[in-house]
């Protein structure tokens, strides 16, 4: 996504009254260090100045793999409206290191790998943002409420619950595509097909997942 073609998403957010804008860094040209990042940041921030900033940090889409934690350092000199961060890589300290920053500074930090939330919940993320929860919402909130009540083994067994299912879908190879499909199966509403270059996923290998997603909540 260009600069141009982000800020005028940002433009369109704000004229349409929506609550916030979430920014992933440009993937095709990278920046280079997170004061580049950051420039990129403020510059799509200043075309909807009023509406709150989140960073998306995506690096295993991007393939931008700075570090979120210099990213936020000094952003809300920089960006005012500035509010957070969805956090969707695997590195624990880094995560760790964004909802430290954040804690005096009343933003929400949101995990995105599914498989490993409870390790995020542990180290004081908000809340959760990722596509299993398209069909295992409510799972996860029952994950979120153990947590929260205390029951540590409700709630790892719930998160080993989560691991199992994307490892499965892994094996059999697990991307966008396969997800939409999954969740056709699930929910019974066609999503109808990705859009190229992803390619529309086998219905048998969406169905063998949307088993595996059924054997573990019906075994809850
Ligand atoms: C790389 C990726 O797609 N991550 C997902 C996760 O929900 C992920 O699918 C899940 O943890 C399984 O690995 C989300 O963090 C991202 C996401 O849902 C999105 O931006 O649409």
């Amino acid at each position: 996504m260009s600069i141009k073609d982000s800020q005028e998403l940002a433009r369109h957010a704000a004229s349409i009254g929506a609550d916030g804008i979430s920014v992933i860094s440009p993937s095709y040209f990278k920046p280079i260090n997170a004061d580049a990042l950051r420039l990129f940041i403020k510059e799509v921030s200043a075309s909807a100045p009023d509406l709150p900033m989140y960073y998306y940090h995506l690096p295993g889409m991007t393939g931008v793999a700075l570090e979120a934690a210099d990213v936020l350092n000094g952003i809300e000199r920089e960006i005012p409206s500035f509010q957070g961060v969805k956090y969707s890589g695997t590195d624990l300290r880094d995560l760790g290191q964004c909802v430290c920053y954040s804690q005096s500074r009343d933003w929400s930090v949101l995990y995105g790998v599914d498989e490993q939330l409870l390790g995020a919940l542990v180290l004081g993320v908000h809340g959760a943002v990722g596509s299993t929860y398209n069909y295992l919402g409510h799972i996860v909130n029952q994950m979120l409420s153990a947590f929260n009540n205390g029951n540590h083994t409700q709630t790892r067994a719930l998160q080993f619950g989560f691991m199992e299912v994307i490892t499965f879908a892994r094996t059999l190879g697990f991307d966008v595509s396969v997800n939409k499909q999954v969740m056709s199966e699930v929910s019974g509403l066609p999503m109808g097909p990705p859009r190229l270059p992803l390619l529309p996923c086998p219905v048998s290998k969406a169905q063998a997942i949307a088993q595996k997603i059924h054997n573990f909540t019906q075994g809850l």
